[in-house]
């Protein structure tokens, strides 16, 4: 998979090369390229933005850099990957779909996604006009209903949603199966050892005794109705109607 980022703050990015994305980048399942907006930009102050036309509060990215961006990100991708390949272009946007387990799930299978993280009010409308004019397959995502000052934060979290999802990322892949929302229920809980603790307060807290008992049937039917149980109680709204 290649990922291109296009940001005024490229070090934003910079958390993409620690952990699992940074070894999936050495290890050649991920080719990442962050890209600084400004490179994009003739003029001695480097300008992205302007007043809103109109009038309003804050400043909005100018769409000429963005336009002269897209399509030199294009040329290089297409250098690497070859002529006929064309990107998802994903804008990160409160006013976007939300972005899903299973938005990642469809990305993951992307070849090339370009991310592009605006910032202040927003970006010049016209920049979305231009990229469906010459057809580019392009998607608003949402992290979720509060506000961030820009598309980075929702970026990182968009790229390891996605990357992780890509074969070979994390070792053992049964361990996507079983995470929350992989199969639109939330994750049962969770022990390890010491099966018997006493806390702080000496309050012994022993684990389930079923996940003690080597019958890995039981132990995956327990799990299933705690998942059930758990998803009811916290997230019913991901139950179908009579699941509820
Ligand atoms: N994904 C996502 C987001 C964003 C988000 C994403 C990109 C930008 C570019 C600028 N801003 C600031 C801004 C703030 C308010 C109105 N309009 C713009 C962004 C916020 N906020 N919340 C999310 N879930």
């Amino acid at each position: 998979m290649r990922i291109d980022v296009i940001t005024i703050f490229p070090e934003y990015l910079a958390p993409l090369e620690l952990s699992l994305i940074g070894r999936a980048r050495r290890d050649g399942l991920l080719d990442l390229h962050v890209h600084d907006l400004r490179e994009w930009t003739h003029d001695r102050h480097r300008t992205v933005d302007d007043a809103p036309l109109g009038g309003g509060a804050g400043m909005v990215m100018k769409p000429e850099p963005w336009a002269e961006a897209f399509a030199a990100v294009r040329r290089a991708g297409q250098q690497d990957l070859g002529e006929g390949v064309e990107p998802l272009i994903v804008f990160p946007n409160p006013a976007g779909q939300p972005f899903t387990q299973s938005t990642a799930q469809e990305w993951s299978q992307c070849e090339w996604l370009v991310l592009a993280c605006g910032r202040y009010e927003g970006i010049d409308e016209r920049v979305y006009e231009h990229l469906a004019d010459i057809g580019a397959e392009v998607a608003l995502a949402s992290l979720g209903d509060y506000v961030l000052n820009g598309g980075e934060v929702a970026v990182l979290a968009i790229t390891e949603a996605v990357v992780r999802l890509v074969p070979g990322v994390v070792g053992n892949a049964e361990s996507l199966v079983e995470e929350s929302h992989s199969e639109g229920l939330l994750e049962y809980p969770l022990y390890t050892r010491p099966a018997r603790w006493e806390d702080p307060a000496g309050v012994v807290r022993e684990a389930p005794q079923i996940l003690l008992s080597g019958d890995h049937g039981r132990i995956a039917a327990w799990r299933r109705e705690q998942s059930v149980e758990r998803t009811r109680r916290r997230r019913p709204d991901l139950l179908g109607d009579e699941a509820r």
